[in-house]
């Protein structure tokens, strides 16, 4: 079984009485440690993908696991500890808390897990051991990314969800920034999914899931990803 399965999944949106179908069938295995790239164009269903796979939303009908457990079965609390303990976010907008140093920021995040990460190791980790008492307000764009990579790293989570994680960021930044979310699959193993409408970032990637019309469309392994600092877009 892989790390994660997608399997027949869909998420059909009701308003009044129109239906939308912003997931429609979609499939898709990923296996554990891979660095995966989810690409489509606007509103081919890529942040809904992402939020049925983090929890933060349900599927309408098909099933969804990650490491052998039925996320698509869970109830809300455990969709909370689900949230809560196995999964990392990465935002476009960092979603810091504007009156909490970056160190503070870590630590909150912390304060509910069950097998944390050293809040100052994660700091150091992205780069940022020596601003660990800057507010957000004194930190830049790509430094507040990578306060919020620490964050979501420190949670020691199995999965790490990006949404357009470079999304707000000016060119040589966002390549740094993915070049951390390389760095962090390679160097600790841990799975991470990129979802992002930038085809460049296909080749740094181990599998890319291109997504069209709330379906995964095609399914690529890159068997030569390339380093993030590599690639032009
Ligand atoms: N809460 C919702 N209620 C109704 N429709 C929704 C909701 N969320 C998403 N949709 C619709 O579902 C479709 C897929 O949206 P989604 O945000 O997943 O696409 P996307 O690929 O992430 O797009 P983008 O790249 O523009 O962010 C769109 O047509 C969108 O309008």
């Amino acid at each position: 079984m892989a790390f994660v399965e997608f399997r027949n999944v869909s998420k059909i949106y009701t308003m009044g009485e129109v239906e939308v179908a912003a997931v429609d069938g979609m499939s898709f295995d990923i296996e554990a440690g891979e660095l995966v790239v989810i690409v489509g164009p606007s509103g081919a269903g890529k942040t809904t993908l992402l939020n049925l796979l983090g929890g933060m939303d349900s599927v309408t009908s098909g099933v969804v696991t990650l490491d052998n457990r039925p996320v698509s079965d869970f109830s809300e609390v455990e969709l909370t500890y689900y949230r809560r303990y196995d999964i990392g976010f990465v935002f476009q907008f960092y979603n810091l808390v504007a009156n909490l140093t970056a160190k503070e920021n870590v630590e909150l995040a912390v304060q509910i897990c069950e097998n944390p990460l050293d809040p100052v190791k994660m700091l150091e980790l992205v780069g940022l051991g020596n601003r660990l008492d800057n507010f957000p307000g004194q930190l830049s764009g790509g430094e507040q990314q990578r306060v919020a990579i620490a964050r979501a790293l420190a949670k020691n989570p199995k999965l790490l969800l990006c949404d357009e994680p470079t999304g707000a960021l000016d060119y040589q930044t966002g390549k740094a920034v993915l070049k951390l979310l390389q760095d962090t699959c390679h160097n600790t193993g841990r799975t991470v999914v990129i979802v992002t409408h930038n085809t460049a970032f296909e080749a740094i990637a181990n599998r890319v899931i291109h997504v069209r019309e709330g379906r995964a469309d095609k399914v690529t392994i890159n068997r030569r990803p390339v380093s993030a600092d590599t690639i032009d877009w």
